[in-house]
């Protein structure tokens, strides 16, 4: 039989070039951490919006000695009318500079005598200017970006109380198999699912949102009306992707003229996965049903289809030196569970697709090539 399978960075960049959803929302700054920005945060107001002071101390006019008139705080009033030469205001860091002050010399540098101040000016005029920032209408961060700690900072200090990002994504995830039970220990023949954890994992820092969850027992009937009738935009479906008597996806997503995009990767493991898109314009993702096969193909096209519907863009992985007993797999990838340190990666022993207890203990999954011998470099994905 021809290998139809596609090689494994193909498939992760066709996932990681799908468009972003259409539309946008508007959200609070509560609500918006880990979001993508779909127009550029604007400044609404200078910044800072008034001359402050960036020192405790005293704001001079002029030549000194300076002769002491008063004492302004951050978030009083400003000084009534201008400074004249030779006058000082006592000032608090934050507070509005009075006009024709020329420095705020902080009370390290002064020595007060009385109601007069003296001091040298040093270069620094300690004093941040309006609009020295941003002036309104300037753009601060670019669309595109993610919603990180800082740009929520930046917006709130730039006046901003939402802003406007792409949709999230919304998965639902199928778990096919009559062995597969959803809590609790397995009896005799079962498995507990170990899939549907990782993919609300992997969905969740790819910018998605989980929105359901079914156990389905084995059957194609069952999978495609699931399918058919499951509302969200992508739709993972665990198990059933190999050749056995209970592997239905395969034959499902041709009966509902699905287009398939991919349909197996040239990796190890985690080869049997899928990428299709609906008639009515949904993703179908077919993940093994191996659980570690499962965490690695969740890496290699879910992952990255999820973030790029949600609006970002999936850098390049990092690249490391790795060490150890990895087998490299002759016609494409190996995936290998490694711990990251030091700038180095090394591959943990006794992996195996069924088996998550070497990726528990991973920072990574290290990308093999067929070349890659102890030492040599390759791409390396965090475990999320
Ligand atoms: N004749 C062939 N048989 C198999 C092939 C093949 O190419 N030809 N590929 C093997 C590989 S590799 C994998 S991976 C699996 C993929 O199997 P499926 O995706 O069809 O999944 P199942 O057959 O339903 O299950 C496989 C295995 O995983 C367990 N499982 C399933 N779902 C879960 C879950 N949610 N949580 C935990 N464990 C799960 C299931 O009990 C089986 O043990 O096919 C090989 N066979
Ligand atoms: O490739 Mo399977 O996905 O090894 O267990």
């Amino acid at each position: 039989m021809p290998d139809l399978a596609m090689p494994w960075d193909r498939a992760r960049a066709l996932a990681a070039g799908v468009s972003a959803m259409p539309g946008t929302e508007r959200v609070l700054l509560a609500e918006a951490a880990g979001r993508v920005l779909a127009a550029p945060l604007r400044a609404a107001v200078p910044a800072p919006a008034f001359d402050t002071a960036a020192m405790d101390g005293f704001a001079v006019a002029g030549p000194g000695p300076w002769r002491i008139g008063g004492r302004v705080l951050a978030g009083g009033p400003g000084w009534v009318g201008e400074l004249a030469e030779g006058e000082a205001v006592e000032i608090a860091t934050g507070a509005i500079v009075p006009a024709t002050a020329e420095a705020v010399l902080p009370y390290e540098e002064c020595q007060v005598d009385g109601d007069l101040v003296r001091g040298a000016r040093k270069t620094k005029d300690h004093i941040r200017r309006a609009g020295e920032d941003a002036r309104p209408g300037d753009e601060l961060v670019p669309a595109g970006r993610i919603v990180t700690a800082a740009v929520l900072g930046a917006a709130a200090q730039a006046g901003a109380g939402e802003l406007t990002v792409h949709r999230r994504p919304s998965v639902a995830v199928l778990v096919t198999g009559d062995e597969v039970v959803t809590s609790g220990l397995p009896g005799p023949g079962q498995v507990r699912d170990a899939l549907s954890p990782i993919v609300t994992a992997l969905v969740t820092r790819a910018g998605g949102q989980p929105v359901a969850y079914h156990h389905l027992r084995d059957g194609a009937g069952l999978l495609r009306t699931a399918i058919e009738t499951t509302d969200a935009e992508v739709v993972v479906v665990t198990g059933s992707s190999s050749a056995g008597a209970a592997d239905h996806l395969g034959p499902v997503l041709s009966g509902l003229g699905a287009r398939r995009l991919v349909d197996g990767v040239r990796c190890r493991p985690g080869h049997p996965q899928a990428l299709a898109v609906t008639a009515d314009g949904r993703w179908v993702v077919g993940l093994p049903g191996n659980p570690f096969a499962g965490l690695v193909a969740g890496l290699t096209i879910l992952e990255p289809l999820v973030a790029s519907l949600a609006g970002r863009s999936l850098p390049a992985p990092a690249t490391l030196p790795v060490f150890g007993a990895g087998r490299p797999y002759p016609d494409g990838v190996r995936l290998a569970p490694v711990e990251v340190s030091g700038g180095q990666a090394r591959i943990l022993p006794g992996a195996r697709a069924g088996s998550l207890r070497a990726a528990a203990m991973a920072d990574a999954v290290a990308v093999l090539e067929p070349d890659w011998v102890t030492g040599s470099s390759a791409a390396v994905l965090p475990v999320p």
